[in-house]
């Protein structure tokens, strides 16, 4: 009896457990990447003493390279070489095709009632399957490397509730930022958020993503959706795991927010605060020096197609660069055969190899001293791309191919066929 975060920390130790309560349990998988793995390789080296020097499973540990790859600096190429030969010693394999965050979902390692934890902070993302998927810190990480174990305090939870029907032009992204505008960036902090109602009962997995991805932003320890028919269709074919469908029974919502999607309008979070959320007829003046379609928030093929759809025939605005990532490779080479990667080269945009690409400002696009983006992303943190004089504006993946046209932001509304 509980909420999902209850009910997957009951199931993994086989006894319900308490809100507050600190559990040690086994999680079934640890990630790091390119920028993470280097301190948490050196937390684990410590703790030869207790794993023998050998990773807890080789299967079950991954290291993914996304955050700058392929390396743009002297710098960054030594520390993945370091990299690489640990995960040589210890037969992990490197996966290099894309975000952490859309590749280990795409492997199958997600599956509902899971608990993973990840040097990064939007590991939260994961809960759109069901599992209970957390960011920690590189000497967390080197730990559960080396013992496959990690203690946690279960988390109350807040509960929010999407309902309605979404505007044509309106879309996950900008729920998302009205969630984070009514919840703060730290309403959230140590909670689990867990995602119901309609709206979210009809979204795709993608579009869960994008909701779990931005928990953190709220200061989430986690975001969760129940498991249902849509998420085992889309494991099929990706896992022969076996999984429980875990949900929620009588929770014990901390709080609870309810949100009316239908009246929602297309919405921007403006510098430098992710919930610093205005409809976006409220910004339209405001002047774009680079648009970015990507990143783990929204870089999947859905978001994808509907860039292309507004760019299709069109020509980026000549005072703008337009940056568009896949976040896998998987979506990529879906993004080639369905045109749209043709549709943005020939609109004038760049296109970038699947990772991360500008979105903490280390390659493939900086900005420059008072220079403006909007972008795909989940964060506008002060110098988060580039200068810190820069400014970033968040919006959804329609909203920036609209602007992308314009020069300055726009709602995509006026570009709908
Ligand atoms: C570099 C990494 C530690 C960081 C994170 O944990 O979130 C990054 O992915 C980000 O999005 O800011
Ligand atoms: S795409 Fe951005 S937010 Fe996501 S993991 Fe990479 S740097 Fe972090």
């Amino acid at each position: 009896m509980g909420t999902l975060a209850e009910e997957i920390f009951s199931y993994k130790l086989g006894r319900p457990v308490e809100q507050g309560e600190t559990v040690v349990v086994e999680v079934d998988h640890v990630m790091s990447h390119d920028t993470t793995s280097p301190l948490a390789i050196q937390a684990f080296r410590k703790l030869a003493g207790v794993s023998s020097g050998r990773v807890f499973n080789a299967e079950r540990a991954h290291v993914v390279f996304d955050h700058i790859i392929p390396a743009s600096t002297v710098a960054a190429a030594t520390l993945q070489r370091d990299v690489r030969s640990f995960a040589r010693e210890q037969d992990i394999t490197i996966l290099q095709e894309g975000i952490c965050h859309q590749v280990m979902p795409e492997k199958g390692f997600v599956v509902p009632g899971a608990i993973i934890v990840g040097a990064d902070s939007h590991t939260c993302t994961y809960g759109a399957l069901g599992a209970f998927g957390t960011g920690m810190g590189s000497t967390d990480i080197g730990v559960a490397y080396a013992t496959g174990r990690s203690w946690f305090r279960v988390p109350s939870t807040i509960n929010v509730r999407l309902v309605g029907e979404l505007q044509p032009g309106v879309y996950a992204k900008d729920v998302t930022l009205e969630m984070v505008r009514q919840v703060g960036v730290d309403g959230a902090n140590y909670r689990a958020i867990e995602y119901t109602g309609d709206l979210v009962e009809r979204m795709s997995i993608s579009e869960r993503f994008t909701f779990c991805n931005m928990a953190i932003e709220m200061g989430g320890k986690a975001g969760l959706v129940a498991p249902d028919e849509t998420t085992r269709e889309w494991l099929r074919g990706r896992t022969d795991q076996e999984y429980p469908m875990l949900a929620p029974h009588n929770p014990r919502y901390e709080r609870v927010f309810e949100i009316d999607a239908s009246r929602l309008e297309p919405q921007i979070a403006c510098p430098p605060d992710v919930n610093n959320v205005v409809p976006v007829g409220q910004v339209e003046h405001v002047k774009i020096d680079q648009v970015f379609l990507g990143t783990c928030t929204n870089g999947r093929l859905d978001d994808l197609a509907i860039a292309a759809s507004i760019l299709q025939g069109r020509t980026v605005h000549p005072e703008t660069r337009m940056v568009v990532i896949p976040a896998s490779r998987e979506v990529y080479r879906e993004a080639l055969r369905l045109g749209y990667i043709d549709t943005f080269v020939q609109a004038g945009a760049s296109v970038g190899t699947p990772g991360c690409g500008p979105c903490i400002g280390r390659h493939f696009g900086v900005l420059a001293p008072g220079e403006r983006a909007l972008t795909t992303m989940n964060r506008n943190f002060t110098g988060r791309m580039g200068d810190p004089t820069a400014e970033i504006y968040l919006g959804s993946p329609a909203t920036v191919a609209a602007t992308a046209l314009t020069g300055h932001i726009t709602d995509p509304r006026e570009f709908l066929s």
